[in-house]
């Protein structure tokens, strides 16, 4: 099988850089072909040409970053029938490997990989305002986690704070602005045949798998192999509770608050009353905007993942 290793250098808010130093001589050891990524959207365009030059080869695209550039890759090989993911987890929140196995920087990654298993699971198929159809692997969600993290990546001082080592600090000054400034909004919730309206919303998260935001159990019963969405909405707080309760997301005791709404669908339609912002594996989307759709469907073993541990191991 053809193996090409996608590597974002600007992964893990740019430590990504000196991990690579580390993983391109084993990778030119093993005689798998390297791509850098140039740009954002470099790695989903690069592995959309590949796939369309190559559309009968057995590939497997070994991700060297995030969940970011994992998603670009899923999407850039949407519709090629041989094509697998490996993941070498040089990001900051990896939650894609932190579910699935990743694999480590210094091994022998070929050997590693033959010792491996492959195995189907679920993706999300979404459409956002009635566009182009695409896939999240992890999750997506709108609101306030949408927001932190778009706020924090457009900031100046991301780029300071990363030089110093402190990056992550960025994202909790965000958090606690939001905190002050963020407007919850009401959102219609349809599923099974059904709608539902939830008023005060903070976030709605549309879960395939347990983690997301770097290793927050947002959905902890989340299976990718189930069939179906889990959808996490968080309406109804003040804000001194919603931070409380934001907080305990990380240990998904979240779900005992009366204020946290859980439900499982192999379908999910969301209409909010305010321009919402949206990410999909933790990469931005753009706005949902007032009175348009987000629809997101289970779409089951539409994906091929190689990973270190089969899940039932780990
Ligand atoms: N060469 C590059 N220069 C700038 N940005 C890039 C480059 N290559 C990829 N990107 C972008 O970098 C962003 C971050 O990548 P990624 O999400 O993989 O890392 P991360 O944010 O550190 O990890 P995680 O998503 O797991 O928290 C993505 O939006 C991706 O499109």
């Amino acid at each position: 099988m053809k193996k090409i290793a996608v590597c974002n250098p600007n992964a893990g808010k740019g430590l990504s850089k000196r991990l690579l130093s580390t993983l391109i001589p084993v990778l030119q050891n093993d005689g798998i072909e390297i791509w850098m990524t140039r740009s954002k959207h470099d790695a989903e365009h690069r592995i959309r040409d590949w796939c369309n030059e190559n559309p009968d080869l057995e590939v497997c695209f070994i991700i060297s970053g995030g969940d970011g550039t994992m998603h670009e890759a899923v999407n850039g090989a949407a519709g090629h029938q041989h094509a697998s993911f490996a993941s070498i987890p040089t990001g900051s929140g990896n939650d894609f490997a932190r579910y699935f196995g990743g694999f480590e920087l210094d091994q022998d990654l070929s050997a590693a990989m033959e010792r491996s298993t492959l195995s189907k699971h679920d993706v999300i198929r979404y459409k956002l305002n009635g566009g182009q159809t695409r896939t999240a692997v992890s999750n997506m969600g709108a609101g306030f986690d949408a927001e932190v993290a778009f706020s924090a990546n457009q900031s100046p001082l991301k780029k300071l704070l990363n030089k110093l080592s402190i990056g992550k600090v960025v994202y909790v000054l965000f958090l606690v602005r939001q905190l002050m400034i963020f407007k919850p909004y009401s959102l219609e919730v349809t599923v099974h045949n059904k709608t539902f309206l939830f008023d005060k919303v903070w976030f709605a998260t549309i879960s395939n798998q347990p983690y997301y935001g770097g290793g927050m159990k947002i959905a902890p019963k989340a299976d990718t192999r189930d069939g179906e969405l889990d959808l996490t909405i968080v309406h109804g707080l003040s804000r001194i509770k919603f931070l409380f309760v934001f907080l305990s997301v990380f240990k998904g005791t979240h779900t005992k608050f009366k204020e946290v709404y859980h439900l499982r669908s192999e379908k999910v339609d969301l209409k909010a009353g305010a321009d919402v912002r949206v990410h999909a594996d933790g990469e931005d989307n753009g706005l949902l905007k007032e009175n348009q759709r987000l629809t997101a469907t289970a779409i089951p073993s539409e994906i091929l993942i190689s990973a270190k541990l089969a899940l039932d191991e780990s």
